[in-house]
């Protein structure tokens, strides 16, 4: 087997120095990033950062302006429809508005693909069995954005992109989608997901990538992202002399010191260990403040 036949076979995304500009601005800079087979990937960052121009690009909706992309072995630009139907696509604001009802959109639909998914468990699997009679028009925004996820997975997609799925979703609906994603995972979906729930590609991803500013600043396991220091516990607690806060990798042992020293209970006591939302934040504030650095100081401010 030769090497390109054997990282076909486990590799459902390649992007290489992806370009996208947009007149003198330019939207996606340059970004590199591969996504494995039965993965998901979160894509995260500010809005405005290039993530749905990155999606566009690899759905065959948008055309690039230099790099490469392949999207399961083939380039979106020239691929046709049997590709697509391999595809799943959330996208951000298709919201479904139609005069047919919920059992009708996804049946006409699911007649599109060769191997469909059952129209009813898909209805349940959104939560919409008590809404699946109803026109889509009359829906509220969360239920027609169910509706959306539902016809991005009724074809038993190979690969599912998912841009900003559960945006006004309540929390009982997120969890439930939350459970929906994990029993695609299990299927053997690869996933491309953004959102700007940290919470949410926590729970789902199992890798992550950082745009900002069109550029790719870290990309990792989601649990290994921003570095083992942007992990640290923090530990915070109150005495007569105000608030303190210390990073620490052994917080056991600095509560135990500090519990030996006051000898009694450590009032406002916290250990905090950073969520990715935390981890991300300093990420991306970080990529800003180099930014300013580099296109806002004078010669002399960056001399002195
Ligand atoms: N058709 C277009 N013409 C000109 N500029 C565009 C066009 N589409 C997007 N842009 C610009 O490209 C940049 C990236 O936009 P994009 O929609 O990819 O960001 P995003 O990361 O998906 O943001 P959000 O989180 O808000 O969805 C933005 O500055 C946007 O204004």
């Amino acid at each position: 087997m030769t090497e390109s036949s054997a990282s076909n076979r486990d590799t459902a995304v390649v992007v290489r120095d992806l370009v996208k500009s947009y007149g003198h601005a330019t939207a996606v800079d340059g970004i590199s990033f591969e996504i494995r087979r039965g993965e998901t990937f979160a894509l995260l960052g500010p809005n405005g950062a290039g993530k749905s121009t990155t999606i566009e690009i690899l759905e065959g909706y948008r055309d690039r302006t230099s790099g490469e992309a392949s999207v399961l072995g083939q380039d979106p630009r020239a691929a046709g429809r049997d590709w697509r139907a391999r595809l799943g696509m959330v996208l951000q604001s298709s919201g479904e508005s139609g005069n047919v009802t919920v059992r009708e959109q996804l049946s006409h639909f699911a007649r599109m693909y060769p191997h469909p998914r059952d129209v009813e468990e898909t209805i349940a699997a959104v939560g919409l069995t008590e809404k699946a009679s109803t026109r889509i028009k009359a829906l509220s925004g969360g239920q027609r954005r169910r509706v959306d996820v539902a016809l991005g997975v009724i074809g038993r997609p190979e690969l599912l992109f998912l841009d900003e799925p559960t945006t006004g979703f309540d929390p009982e609906a997120r969890r439930e989608f939350w459970e929906l994603i994990r029993s695609l995972k299990r299927e053997g979906t690869t996933i491309l997901l953004t959102t700007h729930y940290l919470d949410e590609a926590a729970q789902l991803g199992d890798r992550a990538g950082v745009i900002a500013g069109g550029r790719l600043i870290d990309i990792g396991a989601v649990d290994e992202i921003g570095g083992a220091a942007a992990r640290t516990p923090l530990v915070r607690w109150s005495d007569a002399s105000g608030r303190h806060e210390q990073r620490t990798e052994t917080p056991t042992e600095l509560v135990a010191r500090l519990h030996a020293e006051t000898g009694g209970e450590l009032h406002g006591l916290e250990v905090v260990r950073p969520s990715l939302e935390d981890i991300y934040l300093g990420l991306v504030a970080s990529a800003g403040s180099s930014d300013a650095v580099r296109t806002s100081a004078s010669p002399e401010e960056v001399a002195a």
